[in-house]
């Protein structure tokens, strides 16, 4: 009987390595002695060493020939939360999520490290310190988060010793960073057309922002630590700066880093989220005649006014986790990174 030959477990796959998480996770696979290909529906940028695979991870058989040879594969691809698409959400984190399944189990990949989301958990309502034990959303408050849910429970569930393939999620927050093109680019649009004057809420509620380098970290340690007798398998773990801070407090830093004003009149939160289900309404309504994105979507509201922070208890034990860069030096990195957001640039 042939045997089959285990490819050398630093050979890996990162699907949505042309994100902004993805990018930066295969930068540090590489820098670390990791043989990387990316499969991504998009190529955009060059590494010497890594290979580029464009595709659509719901094409299983085009996954199939990226993944044959490979023994750890990162799933960090999903269609951007600000595209508010249900059926494209269902297809590519639900759907294409299994095909992922599929293709690694026939491929004989034995590790396969989700990114799911720490808003798996949130409704809207304040989560202060969380642990992964809380229940999944009932009522997930986007399509976004309704999908997410879907893929990690099917992730975790295909976690299985004797077939030899282990899964394991993490749970990042607020991802920010360099390259990041969602949180301060639309901070400072804004901030631009001068809708970013009011703090919602009493200003006082902290959130968890996460540098993209730790949730990186976060990562790549969950996949050297998840082996068959571990307490990682088939487990979800928060991935956070561990440094919760005013969500107020957090947007002003950015803003008065670019040279922006920080938000200074407060609004009172049901009224604004009031405002923001109303609108969404309205645009879904008018979806098929005209496509308008409002700035201020209930799920933004709901962030921007509520406590969520999470702990990340189980990850420094299970995994020995801590963050590598510090808040303020990551804030700071940040600012410095997006010199063309400057105001008056
Ligand atoms: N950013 C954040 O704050 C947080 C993000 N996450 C999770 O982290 C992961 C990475 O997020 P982030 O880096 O911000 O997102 P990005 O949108 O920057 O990266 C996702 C990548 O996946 C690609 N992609 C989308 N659909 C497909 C598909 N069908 N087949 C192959 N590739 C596809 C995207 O291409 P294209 O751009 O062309 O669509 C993009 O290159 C996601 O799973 C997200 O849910 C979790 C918590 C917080
Ligand atoms: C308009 C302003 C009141 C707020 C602008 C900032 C927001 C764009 C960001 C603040 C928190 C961010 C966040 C996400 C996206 C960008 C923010 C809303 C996620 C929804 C991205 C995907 C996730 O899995 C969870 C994130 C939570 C925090």
């Amino acid at each position: 009987m042939a045997t089959r030959i285990r490819p050398s477990s630093k050979r890996c796959a990162v699907i949505g390595g042309s994100g902004f998480l993805g990018r930066h996770l295969v930068e540090r696979l590489v820098e670390k002695g990791y043989s990387v290909a990316v499969f991504d529906i998009a190529q955009r940028y060059d590494i010497p060493g890594v290979t580029f695979h464009q595709g659509d991870l719901c094409d299983k058989q085009a996954l199939l020939k990226v993944l044959k040879d490979v023994s750890l594969v990162f799933h960090c691809a999903s269609p951007s939360p600000a595209c508010d698409d249900r059926t494209l959400f269902w297809k590519v984190n639900v759907e294409g999520t299994r095909s992922v399944i599929q293709a690694c189990q026939e491929a004989g990949v034995q590790k396969l490290v989700l990114t799911s989301s720490a808003s798996v958990v949130f409704e809207g309502a304040d989560i202060k310190n969380g642990k992964e034990d809380l229940p999944y959303a009932k009522r997930p408050i986007d399509y976004y988060t309704e999908t997410k849910i879907h893929q990690e429970k099917i992730v975790l569930e295909a976690c299985n010793k004797e077939k030899d393939f282990l899964t394991v999620a993490i749970r990042p927050h607020g991802i920010f960073g360099p390259r990041d093109p969602q949180l301060v680019p639309i901070l400072v649009d804004t901030a631009r057309k001068g809708k970013m004057k009011f703090i919602i809420g009493d200003g006082t509620n902290l959130v968890d922002f996460t540098y993209v380098e730790n949730v990186v970290h976060g990562h790549i340690l969950a996949a050297e630590h998840l082996k068959a007798d571990s307490p990682l398998c088939g487990k979800a773990y928060h991935i956070t700066n561990d440094e919760p801070i005013r969500f107020w407090d957090f947007m002003s830093q950015v803003l008065v880093g670019l040279g922006y004003d920080a938000p200074r009149y407060h609004l009172p939160y049901a009224l604004v989220y009031g405002i923001a289900i109303l609108l969404w309404l309205i645009t879904s309504l008018l979806r098929p005649l005209v496509n308008i994105k409002p700035t201020f979507t209930p799920m933004r509201v709901a962030l921007a006014g509520t406590h969520h922070y999470y702990s990340c208890y189980r990850a420094k034990q299970d995994m020995g986790y801590q963050p590598v860069v510090r808040l303020q030096e990551a804030i700071a990195r940040t600012v410095a990174s997006y010199p063309h957001l400057k105001s008056g640039s």
